[in-house]
């Protein structure tokens, strides 16, 4: 894998893309601004775009309940709005055919480790949340910085020729560690920090409300990913107790929500970790038992849930939990201080 990118290096520099350089069929939604165009007033749209809506396809991912709750947005005003968005976007029934069509847009982001890209049928998959669960040490945040680069990568080196935000709980994220990483893959370290927006949330609302304000950006410019390591830290640290984990679930719920939307929106691959918790029903024959934190939201809400655990030395090994189309296998990989690659023995 290291040498076939390697030998593609003279080739290889990242070129982003300009959005204005994309042509119409790569581009997957509908500019919010559009609907002056339609009829609807620029300071009508300005005050959705106010509310973290920028596009026509994200627009109709907000109930009409939503909507009117925006300050200044009658209900009359929000059904003329969303009778203009319809005119632009087709959000009803689509033949089988296209929904396939549909998914060639669908793009894998390496891994670093063929193994393990082989197991992920190809890499990390863009319109899909992949959650990765498992012990401290075993590889998630490695991989979130791995993929940091990977995905700045052109898609015919298996990058997403696109940027990365970063939404750090736990203060893990390493600008550092992306060194060693770009210059492994053969890219420009500076080039690559600096297509990577990172912020540090330090309770669930602040991580929401970062979450809202991508929206803005990745409707502007090309983003391939978004990194949320971990999704529930702040959550277990913000509720606490029996008594408030209906109300963590239901913010939980919604957050999840919100990320499934922009993998959708912007065709944007979610890469979040998780954390395992201790489960007492695992059966006495299993020693140590362990399962993903957050319940059955966060299991719903993950389209490939990956489990992983430490090997020999510094080799991990990542298990297909839970996935829609592969096989419940395993692969081996290894950390380096490249990043993620494949094991060596
Ligand atoms: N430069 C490097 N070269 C090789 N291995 C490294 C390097 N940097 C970190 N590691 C290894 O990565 C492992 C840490 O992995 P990572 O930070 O991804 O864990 P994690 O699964 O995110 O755990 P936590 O829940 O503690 O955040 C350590 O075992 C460390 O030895």
């Amino acid at each position: 894998m290291l040498a076939t990118l390697k030998s593609e290096e003279s080739s290889g520099q990242l070129q982003l893309v300009e959005r204005e350089d994309i042509d119409d069929d790569e581009d997957l939604f509908e500019a919010i601004d559009k609907l002056i165009a339609q009829g609807i007033n620029a300071g009508d749209v300005k005050k959705l775009q106010d509310a973290g809506i920028y596009t026509c396809n994200g627009l109709m991912m907000h109930t009409k309940k939503n909507l009117t709750g925006i300050k200044g947005l009658s209900e009359a005003k929000v059904d003329k709005i969303c009778e203009a968005a319809e005119k632009l976007v087709n959000f009803g029934y689509i033949t089988g055919s296209d929904a396939l069509l549909k998914r060639k847009s669908v793009i894998r982001i390496t891994t670093g480790s063929q193994a393990l890209d082989e197991l992920l049928g190809g890499g990390v998959e863009t319109s899909a949340i992949t959650e990765a669960f498992g012990e401290f040490r075993s590889g998630k945040t490695q991989l979130a910085h791995t993929l940091c680069v990977s995905t700045q990568l052109p898609t015919n080196m298996r990058g997403g020729n696109g940027k990365v935000a970063y939404i750090d709980t736990e203060g893990t994220f390493r600008p550092d560690r992306i060194v060693p990483i770009a210059e492994r893959f053969g890219m420009d370290p500076g080039a690559v920090l600096d297509n990577i927006i990172y912020a540090r949330a330090y309770t669930y609302e602040h991580q929401y409300n970062l979450l809202l304000g991508l929206a803005a950006k990745m409707s502007e410019e090309p983003f391939r990913l978004l990194i949320v390591d971990s999704v529930i830290a702040l959550f277990r640290v913000d509720f606490s107790g029996r008594g408030e984990l209906a109300d963590r679930q239901q913010k939980l719920a919604q957050m999840l929500s919100r990320l499934i939307k922009i993998a959708e929106e912007f065709n944007v691959a979610v890469y979040m970790t998780n954390q395992v918790i201790s489960d007492p029903g695992g059966g006495v024959f299993v020693t140590d038992p362990k399962k993903p934190a957050g319940g059955h939201v966060l299991a719903h809400a993950a389209t490939v849930r990956l489990m992983f655990r430490k090997g020999k030395g510094e080799q991990r090994i990542c298990k297909v939990f839970d996935a829609p189309n592969l096989p419940e296998a395993e692969a081996v990989f290894q950390i380096t201080a490249g990043g993620i690659a494949d094991a060596k023995d």
